[in-house]
């Protein structure tokens, strides 16, 4: 069977690419102005076709998302069989075929890609897809259609959902029926999922106080509503900035990627949030969460993706510890070198800490290698994974006592309640408010466990990132040659400093992260680092901006 050039070529010329770009499948997938990826649409449509012929017909997700960019940024990232991001090599094959300039090459490249990767085209193809609630996303959502139709695939739409519901979809698609199955092929299925394992990890404990919920204006605002009917009074959620037809409202000085770099609360909850009170903010496709919460003198205090890490592998120490399984199941934290210093002097003090680059691919499959591999970014993109054999042992374990069997029971309940496909803001958010009414912490009492280091992140726009390289998990550049060694004299003048320089994935950009001791001292080699890195890679001087040192 060959390729259906005569329908492709039609459908490809309604979606012509736009000269003089060049789009990449980075770390968010392609992710760029929604008003200029229409070809990309079409061509993710058929390579997500072609994906899934190649694994025998297994269901491919498409996501359409720019998550907290900006509202008229939008993107798209393809999602495999279980649930997990799209196997690394395809990423190069993404970009290739996204780039081919007329339709007559992008024909040729996928002649030629089919060919190299020998994909039987007399395969089914399958894929189920969805947005957020962008407004360039219907159209952009016809594109991909096209390209399914073009490949005379099945399609299923999943309308406007949030990231993870669709990772989940796609693993409960693919795992139907079988003994693996991972729940009901629907959004209704996964909060009925998540709902009942929540409300018997909380059976008995007296419902916390309401919770706030930031949904960025947002698509996690829709499916945080239908999560607050499902639970009723097991917690009571009030979500707010859930206006998601607002035109330029979404992610814009709220959300949880607003939270973790500014270090504030989103304004519009200035008032909302009262002494005592604890809140959580989403991003604006609802795969990230940043807990925060006011102290009595109403000061506000950030918990984020490595404060919920700490909380979440103690958590599961104990339990397992109370089930009798703690010589049987270790658990293990992945963390990237964003994560507070703070928190990784004290994880691993505890625990087995791995650091690894940035990216949740990255961190997902550190994870796999635990038999609980507890992963998050410090900005709060994460999840739990429980390896096959920590799960078979769960089911076939034998509790000796009451108490044992109780702390096993709760394990099991976790492993529902974890989307543990991908980082999840609101079954997270579940389970930090598991994890706190068992305990019986307030949002102060968790934030005590370990003390951040002040740190600060600066964005540096140079001439070329591409000349930037890493190792050692993006801690140390080698290339340039010469600036590390910079870098290192600038810390060694800073009590508890650190800094690293490494390009961002997503964004045109150089990003510095420093910490030190105290707030002004982490802003200073912040500065400083960023001002090396300008002067020494070809910043333009008219432009360097007045705060670098
Ligand atoms: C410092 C930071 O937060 N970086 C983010 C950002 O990556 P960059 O490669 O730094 O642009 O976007 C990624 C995708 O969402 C996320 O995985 C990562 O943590
Ligand atoms: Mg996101």
């Amino acid at each position: 069977m060959s390729l259906a050039v005569d329908r492709i070529r039609s459908l490809s010329d309604q979606h012509p690419k736009p000269s003089n770009i060049h789009f990449q499948y980075g770390t968010a997938g392609f992710r760029t102005l929604g008003s200029i990826l229409d070809s990309v649409m079409f061509r993710v449509g058929i390579l997500a076709a072609l994906r899934s012929k190649k694994l025998d017909g297994k269901t491919i997700g498409v996501m359409v998302t720019a998550s907290h960019n900006p509202e008229p940024d939008n993107g798209v990232k393809l999602v495999d069989p279980r649930g997990e991001m799209l196997e690394s090599a395809w990423e190069v094959h993404a970009t290739v075929l996204a780039n081919a300039p007329t339709t007559d090459a992008f024909i040729e490249a996928l002649d030629t890609f089919v060919r190299t990767l020998k994909i039987d085209l007399s395969k089914p193809a399958k894929v189920v897809y969805a947005r957020d609630t962008r407004p360039s996303g219907p159209a952009l959502i016809s594109a991909i259609e096209d390209g399914i139709n073009a490949m005379d695939a099945e399609g299923r739409d999943a309308g406007v959902t949030s990231t993870p519901v669709l990772h989940y979809l796609v693993r409960a698609i693919n795992t139907k029926g079988t003994k693996d199955e991972y729940g009901e092929d629907s959004e209704e299925g996964y909060l009925r999922k998540l709902t009942v394992a929540f409300k018997k990890l909380v059976a008995g404990k007296p419902a916390p106080p309401p919770l706030l919920i930031d949904c960025a204006n947002g698509v996690g605002a829709q499916v945080a509503h239908k999560l607050a009917e499902h639970l009723g009074d097991a917690v009571r959620l009030i979500p707010v900035n859930t206006a998601t037809t607002t035109p330029g409202a979404l992610n814009n000085s709220c959300g949880a990627d607003f939270v973790k770099t500014s270090q504030k609360l989103p304004p519009s909850l200035n008032s909302q949030l009262t002494a005592g009170q604890r809140g959580c903010s989403l991003d604006g496709d609802a795969d990230r969460l940043i807990y925060y919460y006011m102290d009595s003198r109403n000061q506000f205090h950030m918990l984020d993706g490595d404060k919920i890490a700490a909380l979440v592998a103690a958590f599961i120490v104990d339990l397992t510890k109370a089930a009798g399984l703690d010589d049987q199941i270790k658990v293990g934290i992945v963390q990237t070198a964003y994560a507070n210093g703070g928190s990784t002097k004290y994880l691993s003090e505890r625990l087995p800490v791995k650091c690894v680059p940035t990216g949740v691919k990255h961190l997902h499959h550190a994870a796999e290698k635990y038999d609980v591999g507890v992963y998050f970014e410090a900005n709060g993109h994460g999840t739990v994974l429980f390896s096959p054999e920590s799960l078979e042992k769960l089911s076939s374990y034998e509790p000796s006592t009451p108490a044992q069997s109780t702390a096993l029971n709760h394990i099991i309940n976790l492993t529902q309640l974890i989307n543990q496909t991908v980082g999840d803001g609101l079954s997270d958010m579940l389970l930090v408010e598991v994890v706190l009414s068992h305990k019986s912490y307030s949002g102060e009492e968790w934030d005590s466990s370990y003390v951040d280091l002040p740190n600060r992140l600066v964005k540096v726009v140079v001439a070329d990132r591409n000349i930037f390289r890493t190792e050692d998990a993006e801690r140390r550049l080698i290339s340039p040659p010469g600036i590390q060694a910079k870098i290192d004299e600038l810390v060694r003048r800073y009590e508890g400093g650190r800094s690293f320089v490494r390009p961002s994935g997503t964004e045109d950009v150089v990003r510095v992260y420093a910490e030190a001791m105290n707030r002004t001292q982490a802003d200073e080699l912040a500065f400083r680092v960023a001002g090396l890195i300008y002067d020494e890679t070809g910043g333009d001087p008219g432009r360097r901006p007045v705060e670098f040192l």
